[in-house]
């Protein structure tokens, strides 16, 4: 174990590990680096890469851009890169026996593509059947928003909230569904801009019951 994976949260640990197991994380390479290091490398690359571009960066709107841009990315859009980020997890016994559908509609969902770089843009809606335990309803919000805070492909998003909430409640009851716009597809490319695409996740009994299904997937 390294020793940035030694601080990080027991919730953070039982989520990668479920996601590498399941052969479901994010194609990375071990980087030791710290926040503030990676920042400097990436506010210089950006100098780099936007006087290539003809930009004058000694304009006083464009000056601090490469260093805009580094923040944004280490601190804010890509945050969900850096396990020490994961978010805390309240998780309660249910004593209250609660056994029907959880379901939070809407969820704002805001990503970057990892082919362009662009903005994904859209809404999820996430379910459990509660088990042993039920987590704090804002968590639900918290997790899709952290591994939104990564380059991502829809698919991938929609399964690693899905697993990730499957270790942390201990149930393969847990379905995701995410419908989301693509600015890859809507301002460059193709330029669609009325298209959309769901993608769901089920586990568990929303899998193996359509009736649990069918409630999931109604509205
Ligand atoms: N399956 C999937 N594809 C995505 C997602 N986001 C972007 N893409 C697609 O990734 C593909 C990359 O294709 P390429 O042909 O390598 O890239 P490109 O030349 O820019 O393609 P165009 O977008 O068609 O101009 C495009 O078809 C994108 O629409 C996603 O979340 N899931
Ligand atoms: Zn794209």
């Amino acid at each position: 174990m390294t020793s940035k994976e030694a601080i990080l949260s027991e919730s953070a640990q039982i989520v990668k590990s479920a996601l590498i197991e399941r052969g479901l994380e994010t194609p990375m390479l071990p980087n030791e680096l710290s926040a503030e290091v990676r920042k400097d490398k990436i506010e210089h690359h950006m100098r780099e890469i936007l006087t290539l571009m003809s930009l004058d960066l000694s304009d006083d709107s464009l000056a601090d851009t490469p260093r805009r841009i580094a923040k944004m990315y280490v601190d804010e859009i890509f945050s969900g890169l850096d396990y020490a980020n994961f978010p805390k997890i309240t998780v309660i016994e249910n004593k209250m026996g609660f056994d029907e559908m959880v379901k939070v509609n809407d969820i704002s969902l805001t990503s970057t593509c990892e082919h362009h770089l662009v903005t994904i843009d859209g809404v999820a809606t996430v379910a459990y059947l509660p088990s042993k335990s039920i987590i704090g309803l804002s968590k639900i919000n918290r997790i899709v928003r952290f591994f939104a805070q990564r380059p991502q492909v829809q698919e991938r998003l929609t399964q690693q909230v899905l697993v990730a909430l499957q270790a942390l409640l201990g149930t393969q009851d847990v379905a995701v569904k995410m419908d989301a716009v693509h600015y890859c597809v809507k301002s460059r490319g193709v330029m669609d801009s009325t298209s959309s695409t769901t993608t769901t996740a089920l586990g568990g009994k929303f899998k193996s019951n359509p009736a649990t299904r069918a409630e999931f997937l109604s509205n």
